[in-house]
């Protein structure tokens, strides 16, 4: 067994609620997890809106403080960024992916110069030459090109393939760890599963491990190695993806695995004994 790339111990998040007695509340409730301590794998962190998903990503992230806990990113204690460089260092290595892709790219800026921009800052990319090389190297992952995106401005293309060019800048400073906060939520149904084979191919092929944060049962169980089952900030159930989504125990993971219920996602008997599709 190998140290985890990132571990969090106790980790608590809370917010005042105002008022006069200055009453808080814990939007994240002493959450414990590790993610690829055997190899890079996709960890699932399903739960419905309020459940603390958002700030557990944005702790991860490093732009939202622990309340108190331990997050540790391979032997670096968040809370002890100090500098430019220890920040940039950390950044290149822990990427987000965002819910709507025309929010994380200015409407007025054209795609490949935030890749350039990106490639410079994060892939070391001292030239121009350098800096396209990287773009487009990054941008093949996941199936466009430089010349495809090159002066194109964000609503130029579709949401789809926007979410590509994200994950595309993602890769650029060969990332081991994004944290993609409902990845798909906002891409059209046809084109979800392309976008969450591919984390399974970032996974395989490139080793990244990814944190996918969702309220879809269906996605989690079809790309995820392990879940974690959120509820107020808590987690109620945590471990292997189809074991864990398969035979819920906790009464909450029942209740969400219910209200998706179709044979066609968790099938109701093992696919090979499910007789023929009639003809
Ligand atoms: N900056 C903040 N100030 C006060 N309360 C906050 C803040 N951020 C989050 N919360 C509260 O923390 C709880 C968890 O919110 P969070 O956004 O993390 O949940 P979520 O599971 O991501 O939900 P959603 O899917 O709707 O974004 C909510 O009750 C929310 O109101």
């Amino acid at each position: 067994m190998t140290a985890a790339l990132l571990e969090l111990r106790n980790v608590v998040r809370s917010y005042s609620k105002g008022g006069l007695f200055g009453r808080s509340a814990r939007a994240v409730d002493d959450v414990s997890f590790e993610v690829g301590a055997n190899g890079p794998e996709i960890l699932a962190i399903i739960g419905e809106s309020g459940s603390g998903k958002t700030t557990l990503a944005r702790m991860i992230l490093g732009t939202v403080r622990a309340t108190s806990g331990l997050i540790r990113f391979k032997d670096f204690d968040l809370a002890r960024v100090r500098n430019r460089k220890q920040r940039m260092d950390f950044m290149r290595q822990v990427q987000p992916i965002f819910q709507n892709p025309f929010e994380a790219f200015n409407p007025l800026t054209r795609l490949d110069r935030y890749l350039l921009s990106t490639a410079r800052h994060f892939a070391d990319a001292r030239t121009d030459e350098a800096a396209a090389a990287a773009s487009d190297a990054a941008l093949r992952k996941v199936g466009l090109s430089l010349a495809e995106v090159k002066g194109r401005f964000p609503h130029e293309m579709s949401g789809g393939q926007l979410q590509r060019v994200a994950i595309a800048r993602a890769l650029i400073g060969s990332p081991s760890l994004l944290v993609a906060d409902e990845p798909v939520s906002m891409v059209d149904a046809s084109l979800r599963t392309a976008i969450v084979d591919l984390f399974r191919k970032l996974r395989d092929e490139l080793g990244v491990s990814i944190i996918y944060i969702t309220h879809d049962l269906a996605t989690a169980y079809s790309i995820s190695d392990r879940v974690v089952i959120m509820r107020r900030g808590v987690v109620v159930e945590a471990g292997e993806a189809r074991a864990t989504l398969d035979h819920p125990q906790h009464p909450y993971s029942i209740e969400l695995k219910a209200a998706v219920l179709s044979p066609d996602v968790f099938p109701v008997v093992a696919p090979e004994l499910a007789s023929p599709d009639p003809l």
